[in-house]
């Protein structure tokens, strides 16, 4: 028997703030706070929902590797599959408890070089916020190094309009050129081209984006690092996009990731949250 595809849709007291959770990936497809009209997070018009299927948009749950894996000691990427890990492709357990402001699910998985563990993860959405905490529990009985992230998706009007605040000064790697380390010198990053990166930042950042007339702020917790990506041009040639869907996000990834992997040892834990809020843009509202 095939496990059903659940879609949950929670409408907030309120009853203008809208979330969109699927049980298969613990995977958040959309929120839409109460001063918006469109969901802070992206995702491509069609979706196909499969077994093994990584959904592309929202937010997907990285564990316990990210991209095809990282060996900390020798500092070389690895090639584990499924990309970005098991929780973005498996189904998560639903807790019956939950509310409409307070969502919790639950997974377990083994791996020969993770052994076992388990994660438990929250969505707190409330009228102008939303928080998704992940909480990664080593089950082993000796410490082992993991990875995870919340790799979202943002919706924005044009990326190649957008800028991104928070990072100037922090350092990050270039995994477009050729994994080179840099410093961001400008106040802000752009989207001229394909963005791949991760910064050294656990920093708020924020987009503000002119096209839709809003900035989403941003705030990690628990992270080593934050990764940033945009395809440019080449997002045509993806399958599960259509031309042109590339412009309208851009993944600001709460992450511990590569050299920011955690050490979880035996029997404990390591939680990273993501902390959204949108704001319409004023006149007032345009200097960070
Ligand atoms: O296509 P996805 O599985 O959503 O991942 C897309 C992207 O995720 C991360 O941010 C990586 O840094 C990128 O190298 C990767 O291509």
């Amino acid at each position: 028997m095939t496990t059903p595809f659940i879609l949950r849709d929670v409408v907030g007291e309120d009853a203008a703030t809208s979330l969109r959770v699927s049980d298969y990936a613990a995977h958040i497809l959309s929120w839409t706070p109460a001063s918006q009209h469109t969901s802070a997070l992206w995702t491509p018009n069609t979706m196909a929902f499969g077994e093994g299927v990584a959904l592309r948009g929202g937010i997907p749950v990285i564990l316990p590797w990210f991209a095809s894996g990282y060996s900390v000691p020798r500092r070389e990427n690895l090639s584990y599959a499924p990309k970005h890990g098991l929780g973005r492709v498996n189904f998560w357990e639903y807790d019956a408890q939950s509310s409409h402001s307070h969502l919790r699910y639950t997974y377990a998985g083994s791996h020969e070089d993770f052994g076992t563990f388990h994660a438990d993860y929250e969505i707190l959405p409330s009228s102008d916020e939303l928080t998704a905490r992940l909480t990664l529990h080593n089950d082993n009985d000796h410490p082992v190094t993991f990875e995870m992230a919340l790799h979202t998706y943002f919706r924005v009007g044009d990326v190649r309009s957008i800028e991104v605040y928070g990072l100037q000064g922090a350092s990050y790697i270039d995994a477009a050129h050729g994994w080179a380390e840099y410093v961001q010198d400008s106040t802000t990053l752009t989207f001229p081209e394909e963005t791949d990166r991760i910064y050294l930042s656990t920093a708020d950042t924020s987009i503000l984006d002119p096209v839709l007339s809003r900035r989403i702020h941003i705030h990690p917790d628990g992270t080593t690092n934050t990764v940033i990506w945009n395809p440019g041009e080449a997002g045509d040639s993806f399958p599960d996009m259509a031309p042109g869907d590339w412009r309208h996000f851009v993944c600001i990834e709460a992450s511990a990731c590569k050299d920011g992997a955690v050490s979880i040892p035996a029997g404990g834990n390591h939680s990273i949250a993501q902390t959204i809020r949108v704001a319409d843009l004023t006149p007032e509202h345009s200097a960070l």
